[in-house]
């Protein structure tokens, strides 16, 4: 039987907001990891939420877009996760590729500052609901193209995508049926469609898939622009909520347990129960998780 989490990992997801000047909000991200770690300091993950370097606006993106490597995000995220021994999953923030296009990209890094991941948002964010919410993040970002799965030494297999990706129940699926223990999302929902659905995709994705779902939203921001909806939360595999922010700039902990995992695969065992042979219309990918 594989153990799609190795060990209680202990999280803490940091909910702030990010203003127009990138240096300042490096300086925070890294004020926020000192803080929980000084709460905390056996944290094995720090998270941060989608766009943690930018304002969330797609006239901006281009404007904050780096390298990966070699930026300067990138080179604050994996000095600070090798010089503390810590494991981060970097939110997101705009980035330049080899194509010349912007990408909204999320990447973790190990205890030794090794970037393990990287996933390009796959579904771009274009609603359009009359009076309340337009937005269109393809007027300015391309979109990914895989599903994101990856190993965190020591404590197990996780998935990763951002925001809007979880709408689309694929990418946890994808994830989930290759062993991962916890779906990830850092995410910036708004105040008009975070109370109607961030709880309910956070809880959907972790009963769909029998694990835990980590949400990692910006605060809200009271100078104006993008209004985030917040509530960064970790949703057990049995779909209850273990831990959930408020709207402000917070940080949050979590401790999750792989027997209450396992007991959620084993006394309910829908992995084995899997009918593929009737959804050869759905994707289906390759299964290593034996739970
Ligand atoms: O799906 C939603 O309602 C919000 C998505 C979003 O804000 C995003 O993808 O950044």
């Amino acid at each position: 039987m594989s153990v799609p989490i190795a060990k209680s990992i202990k999280v803490a997801l940091l909910q702030f907001y990010a203003g127009s000047d990138k240096i300042a909000n490096l300086s925070k991200a890294k004020e926020y990891f000192l803080k929980a770690l000084k709460k905390e300091p056996d944290l094995d993950l720090l998270v941060l939420p989608e766009c943690f370097n930018s304002p969330y606006a797609v006239d901006q993106f281009h404007n904050y877009c780096e390298r990966i490597p070699g930026g300067e995000t990138t080179n604050m995220l994996s000095k600070f996760a090798r010089e503390n021994s810590i494991n981060i999953i970097g939110g997101s923030f705009p980035e330049l590729g080899e194509d010349g296009n912007v990408y909204n990209t999320s990447l973790t890094f190990n205890k030794s500052g090794e970037i393990v991941a990287k996933h390009r948002k796959v579904h771009l964010f274009d609603i359009d609901i009359p009076g309340k919410m337009t937005f269109k993040e393809s007027a300015s970002l391309h979109s990914g193209n895989k599903a994101t799965v990856f190993d965190l030494e020591g404590l197990g297999k996780f998935g990763l995508a951002i925001c809007y990706d979880i709408r689309f129940p694929e990418l946890a699926m994808i994830a989930s049926r290759r062993g991962a223990g916890v779906m990830c999302y850092p995410g910036a929902f708004n105040t008009v469609t975070g109370p109607k659905f961030w709880t309910k995709f956070g809880v959907a994705r972790a009963i769909d898939n029998q694990n835990y779902v980590i949400l990692c939203s910006p605060a809200r921001n009271p100078n104006g622009g993008y209004q985030a909806y917040g509530h960064s939360m970790v949703v057990d595999p049995n779909g209850d909520v273990l831990i959930e922010a408020g709207h402000g700039e917070e940080i949050v902990y979590a401790e999750l347990d792989p027997q209450v995992e396992i007991d959620a695969r084993t006394s309910i065992p829908l992995s084995s129960q899997r009918r593929f042979d009737i959804y050869k219309d759905v994707s289906k990918d390759a299964v290593t998780s034996a739970l």
